[in-house]
């Protein structure tokens, strides 16, 4: 029987000739990421580390540092670097969210495994790389040991046709998902089929981060000519993708027709079974509208952004608050004109952190307030006070609907 794209890529990474789902195997990873929370909290120096070359550390959730806790994680960080050789050190100033960082430096390979203490490491499966958050004593052992263990989980592939329509993102795709289908616990997800060239590596980066808000295990996309070119302009080179095989055994095979989607809303508390076209919330006050996050402070995201913003004014009594997923992002963004544009509408734009969208600093929600997020997650409490709602939407939405003052169709505002 043959495989599915994950099983192909662990069996190869074991050293076996096959998998199977309920199968447990023992891989290398090729890249552990460390982010600075680790420092913050107890954090016991190990005597020696596998291979200084495949750790990363990257400060992000809390930079510049908005406590003292953290304050006294960031010398604990770059003392750590120093010690043990670590090179591929994001200090603040080459910062940005730990996701976004890792594929801007090419550190998520096609065929690889890659481990993170953050649970959206499953980001890079963009990439065609087995990406997965794991607890921080799992992965302080792999930085010591260089592998780890995965219990093989069934898969579900989607399977893409037609081609996503403008005005329709990632964050779309990805919020009618999981609406239509829901949880995918002890599942992996495969995207792949002919649709998925109409989608662009910023937004197949938005659907694999997210595969988090369905609890899956690994999501993986099919490795095309789309990947190839993003990854030969950073010149990521002599990789290994993986694909499935045509005889591979799935859970569940899904047919999305992608040039039927529209833009999307989820309403506040999960995004799974609870997301409507933003038709059916349109005129939903806001207070705050966010964009930023691992999933969509992207450049393109603030292309968009400053694009829907160009020449109009944030509403009265709303905040936009709009943050850079890294600092190459922030440096684009700027010379670009897109940070201009936003400011000029009157939208804050912050330090690339994940700061907001963890409900830590830089854009904590109050009371009875509204927020309409790009980013993550939109759980009670998520982003501030547990009395506040978060509705989840594309930037394209959150930007329309910060100039409108309520939710609002970003082919509305934008037509
Ligand atoms: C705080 C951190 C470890 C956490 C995660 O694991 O995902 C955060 O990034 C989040 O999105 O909630
Ligand atoms: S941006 Fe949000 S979801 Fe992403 S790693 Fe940071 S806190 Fe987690």
């Amino acid at each position: 029987m043959g495989m599915t794209m994950i099983e192909k890529l662990l069996a190869r990474k074991a050293g076996v000739p096959s998998v199977r789902p309920g199968d447990t195997v023992t891989v290398e990873v090729d890249m552990c990421v460390l982010i600075d929370l680790q420092f913050a909290t107890v954090w016991l120096p190990p005597s020696r580390i596998h291979d200084p070359d495949k750790v990363a550390i990257v400060m992000d959730h809390a930079v510049p540092a908005p406590s003292l806790k953290d304050a006294e994680g960031g010398p604990r960080a770059r003392r750590f670097a120093a010690d043990f050789g670590i090179s591929r050190f994001f200090d603040v100033g080459r910062h940005g969210i730990c996701h976004q960082v890792i594929a801007e430096n090419g550190l998520a390979r096609p065929g690889e495994v890659l481990a993170c203490t953050d649970s959206h490491t499953c980001a890079a499966g963009a990439y065609n790389t087995a990406a997965r958050g794991l607890g921080p004593a799992e992965v302080y052992s792999i930085m010591c040991t260089g592998s780890t263990w995965f219990q093989v989980a069934p898969t579900i592939r989607y399977e893409l046709h037609g081609g996503k329509p403008d005005g329709v993102s990632g964050k779309d795709v990805f919020l009618y998902l999981a609406d239509e289908y829901g949880d995918a616990t002890n599942q992996n997800l495969e995207f792949g089929g002919p649709g998925l060239v109409s989608i662009p590596m910023n937004d197949r980066r938005t659907i694999a981060t997210q595969a988090a808000e369905v609890s899956a295990d690994f999501a993986t996309f099919a490795a095309d000519d789309v990947l190839h070119e993003f990854l030969a302009e950073r010149g990521v080179t002599g990789y290994a993708a993986a694909g499935p095989d045509p005889d591979a055994s799935y859970v569940d095979t899904r047919e999305i027709d992608l040039s039927a989607l529209e833009p999307y809303v989820a309403r506040p508390g999960t995004v799974s079974h609870n997301g409507v076209p933003v038709s059916q919330v349109e005129a939903r006050r806001i207070d705050q509208a966010f964009i930023g996050s691992c999933a969509n402070g992207q450049l393109e995201d603030l292309r968009i952004a400053a694009s829907v913003l160009r020449g109009r004014t944030v509403a009265p009594g709303v905040r936009l608050l709009v943050t850079p997923a890294s600092q190459e992002v922030y440096r684009e963004a700027m010379r670009l004109g897109y940070l201009q544009d936003i400011a000029d509408a009157g939208g804050v734009v912050t330090n690339s952190t994940c700061g907001a969208c963890f409900g830590y600093h830089m854009g904590v929600v109050g009371p009875g307030e509204v927020c309409l997020t790009s980013s993550t997650r939109n759980f009670t409490g998520r982003m501030g006070s547990t009395e506040a709602e978060i509705y989840m939407a594309s930037p394209a939405t959150v930007a329309a609907s910060a100039v409108t003052g309520v939710i609002t169709d970003p082919r509305e505002v934008t037509a």
